[in-house]
């Protein structure tokens, strides 16, 4: 099959992770997202992957419960690396090796992170599953993702998500939002639109990296996305 992208970076949602749930990791949605990656390794395609941590702490919800700001982010970012590690699991368990690395040395938990070493994985037929952020307080997983897409010279970052692209508002708030099939990166910011923080939209821009947000949460999406068919919204 033809594939439109030979190297991609995908940002998954934590948050989405929870599926039913209220909190952690729902083990059935889980799997479903292993199936759909392994899906798109099987097209040989090399693959990233960056988890977001929301399902289970975020550093700004933290503040509001009194925990200093700095430590709050760091429980966000190990967030991301409990997440980081059970996607790797439902990957070896659907027969797709994966490597998790992390911004912060804990070895054993994971490999340091760096370019080349994931890249080597990648090109081993390996997904790299780049965890805890940027590493810094202050930041989220988009900009870790929109980091990490840059440094390992993705084409395109996906971001796999609950919503099937970016809309006039927020659609998961107001129903009359219209989505766009395309929008530019200088109209998120005139819109202030709030599918992904500034920060990361504007290190795709200056580094020309393109951005699809799609719907992650229907089965044979991400293949679709692979294979050039406009589902979603492409950031250019
Ligand atoms: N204009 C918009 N278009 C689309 N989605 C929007 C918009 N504004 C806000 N959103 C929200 O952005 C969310 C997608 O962001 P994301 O996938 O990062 O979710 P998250 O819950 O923050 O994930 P994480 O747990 O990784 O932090 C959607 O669920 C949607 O509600
Ligand atoms: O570079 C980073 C990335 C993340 N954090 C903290 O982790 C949580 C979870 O990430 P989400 O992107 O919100 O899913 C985030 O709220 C931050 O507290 C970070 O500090 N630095």
């Amino acid at each position: 099959m033809n594939t439109k992208y030979k190297r991609i970076l995908l940002k998954l949602s934590g948050e989405s992770l929870m599926g039913e749930k209220q909190y952690g990791i729902d083990e059935k949605k889980l799997a479903e997202y292993a199936g759909q990656i392994k899906e798109i390794a099987d097209m040989g395609i090399e693959i990233g992957i960056v988890i977001g941590g929301g399902n289970i702490f975020r550093g700004l919800s933290g503040t509001a419960q009194g925990f200093d700001r700095v430590k709050g982010d760091q429980m966000g970012m190990l967030a991301t690396v409990i997440n980081s590690l059970a996607l790797s699991s439902a990957l070896n368990s659907a027969g797709q090796k994966a490597r998790v690395f992390t911004a912060i040395n804990m070895y054993p938990i994971g490999e340091y992170y760096s370019k080349w070493k994931a890249i080597e994985a990648m090109q081993q037929g390996e997904i790299a599953i780049i965890s805890g952020g940027t590493g810094n307080p202050f930041f989220t997983t988009d900009t870790g993702s929109a980091l990490r897409g840059i440094e390992i010279e993705a084409e395109v970052m996906l971001k796999g998500t609950r919503v099937d692209g970016i809309y006039t508002a927020d659609p998961e708030k107001d129903k009359s939002a219209v989505k766009f099939d395309k929008i530019s990166y200088d109209e998120i910011y005139n819109r202030g639109l709030k599918v992904m923080d500034l920060t990361a939209t504007t290190m795709c821009k200056e580094n020309h990296l393109p951005i699809i947000v799609f719907d992650m949460d229907t089965p044979g999406n991400l293949k679709k996305v692979m294979s050039g068919e406009n589902i979603g919204t492409l950031v250019y």
